[in-house]
């Protein structure tokens, strides 16, 4: 008789627009994965903060402020979810005005205690009680900025995408086409200021972990990125 593999956790870092979203909902759709997108984490809790009149731009206004909104995620691949206090914020959350305010909000201390432990409690409860149908026992694949580095440093493969800037902001004009922001030195500039403030933020800034394998993906088919890191993670299960 088959056994079921033991279950996996997978933290996938890297820059803005090196497809670490669409990398990561594909690969745990195929391996029968939980998924949990960070990024919305942060950017939820910053649309609570501009809908609350919080000055994004004092720390201490945000800190005050960090325990109060209830952000719920949903970690299904084919459907990820969030919702503040009761309300879905899955479109209000990708606005230029979030977008522009995120890195200020997601730089201050109390708001990251407070992300990173719901974090840690989402992936744990992915990785329990054995494997069932939704995928909860398989594992989980999370994504964002500082999982393999800060959040689970544990985590049972850490990959780290990286990209040319140009092939970035490429990427995000596309997907920008007709709407406000589709201007591509302009994509690339916001981009770029967006990476350096979250690089250089005291508390847990994006960064490789030293044990993390770094992909490029500037001249791989988001199908070729999704191909590499599903055979990573299956080298991983084989060698447990
Ligand atoms: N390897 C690839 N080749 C071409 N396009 C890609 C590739 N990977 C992702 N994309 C596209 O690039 C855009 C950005 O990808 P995605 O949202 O997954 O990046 P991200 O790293 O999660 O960005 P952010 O951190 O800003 O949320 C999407 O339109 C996606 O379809
Ligand atoms: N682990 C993480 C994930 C995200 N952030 C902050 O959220 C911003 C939005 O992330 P997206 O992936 O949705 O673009 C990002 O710019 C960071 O400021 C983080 O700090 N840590």
């Amino acid at each position: 008789m088959q056994t079921a593999p033991a279950p996996v956790i997978v933290a996938i870092d890297g820059p803005s627009g090196t497809g670490k979203s669409s990398t990561s909902k594909a690969v745990a759709a195929e391996l029968g994965l939980s998924y949990l997108d960070t990024g919305a984490q942060y950017r939820a809790i910053t649309w609570w903060m501009l809908s609350n009149g919080i000055d994004v731009e004092d720390p201490a206004a945000v800190a005050a402020a960090a325990g109060k909104p209830m952000i719920v995620s949903g970690t299904d691949p084919a459907l990820p979810t969030i919702s503040v206090d009761g309300e879905d914020a899955s479109g209000p959350i990708r606005t230029q005005e979030v977008t522009a305010a995120v890195s200020a909000v997601s730089a201050v201390a109390e708001v990251r205690a407070r992300i990173t432990g719901l974090q840690r409690s989402i992936a744990a409860e992915a990785a329990e009680g054995g494997p069932s149908a939704e995928g909860k026992g398989r594992g989980i694949v999370v994504e964002g900025r500082d999982i393999g580095s800060t959040v689970l440093p544990d985590a049972d493969l850490k990959i780290f995408l990286t990209a040319s800037p140009e092939a970035r902001a490429a990427r995000r004009s596309g997907e920008l086409r007709g709407k406000e922001g589709a201007d591509l030195a302009a994509t690339q500039a916001a981009l770029l200021k967006r990476d350096t403030a979250d690089s250089s933020r005291k508390t847990s800034p994006l960064k490789k972990a030293d044990d993390a394998v770094e992909v490029d993906t500037t001249e791989l088919t988001l199908e070729q990125v999704v191909e590499c890191v599903v055979t990573l993670v299956k080298e991983k299960q084989l060698a447990e």
